[in-house]
């Protein structure tokens, strides 16, 4: 029953800065966004922002990695889960990505992801069912954003490089469900950290045949085809179907990941 007396309710579409939050912007603006815009040097009105701005942004950046490694640090034998932010509860796809996050917590890992909704809501869900860790590493956006309920360690980033860095130190291995960009650039980025050796220590598993299977495929013909990559590159992508794959797959590659010197799990 309307109320005309009480003013009506509010618009509650939420943006972030970092910690941040605005009710009622509108604004596209993202921390982001400042930081990569193109400033014209030649443009006196503007050269401030390459002078000064920037350099004091520097700190901000540090801030955010010194608040990213203490949120961190109690966190043991961790695998970082990819995914779509667009699947919705109720689907095969979503289930999926319950099943891993339990399936990961049950073998003792924490399961560290977007911390938005979707696949990462999903297997944030299955990891905290389990009673095992369930980290989301939130990145500011210019929509509405949330840190889905089933995180229970949980931080809002205002820097895509600062949240990547976080996703690649403190996990043992990525899985990636089905995603579109965001979740390919993290794939991408991930392979070529452990191509490059940069990192030593990683799995890379992608679950679902069917939808990765054309990539790997394309991956194969063209990029090794023609010498982009070497023979080895394509081994370092693990496919599969099932969440229970998955983790036999993360679990052999650091037999001793989530398990303490007497074999009992860690968590
Ligand atoms: C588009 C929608 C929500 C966006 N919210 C996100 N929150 C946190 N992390 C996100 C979000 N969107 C993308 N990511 C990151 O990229 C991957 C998923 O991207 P994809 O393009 O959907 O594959 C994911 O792993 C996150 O790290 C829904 O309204």
């Amino acid at each position: 029953m309307s109320q005309p007396d009480l003013p009506p309710t509010p618009d509650t579409s939420t943006n972030y800065a970092g910690p941040i939050m605005f009710r009622r912007d509108p604004s596209e603006e993202t921390t982001d966004r400042h930081l990569l815009a193109w400033v014209d040097p030649r443009d006196p009105g503007l050269r401030v922002d390459r002078t000064v701005r920037d350099s004091w942004r520097v700190l901000r950046i540090q801030s955010e990695f010194v608040a990213g490694f203490d949120a961190m640090s109690d966190v043991a034998e961790a695998v970082t889960v990819f995914g779509s932010a667009r699947i919705k509860p109720g689907t095969e796809a979503y289930r999926l990505a319950v099943r891993l996050g339990q399936a990961l917590g049950e073998a003792g890992y924490a399961v560290i992801t977007g911390g938005g909704p979707g696949a990462m809501e999903a297997a944030n869900r299955g990891a905290y069912d389990t009673g095992a860790q369930s980290i989301g590493l939130n990145i500011e956006l210019p929509f509405e954003q949330h840190i889905n309920p089933w995180v229970d360690v949980g931080m809002n980033f205002r820097y895509f490089f600062v949240r990547k860095t976080m996703f690649v130190k403190y996990a043992q291995a990525f899985v990636c469900l089905p995603g579109g960009f965001g979740t390919l650039d993290e794939l991408f980025e991930a392979l070529t950290l452990v191509q490059t050796k940069k990192v030593g220590r990683f799995p890379i598993v992608l679950v679902g045949r069917d939808y990765w299977g054309g990539l790997i495929d394309w991956l194969r013909e063209r990029l090794l085809g023609e010498g982009m990559i070497s023979d080895g590159d394509i081994d370092l992508l693990h496919l599969v179907d099932t969440a229970e794959e998955a983790v036999e797959i993360v679990k052999s590659a650091c037999p001793t990941c989530g398990k303490d010197d007497d074999g009992r799990l860690t968590r």
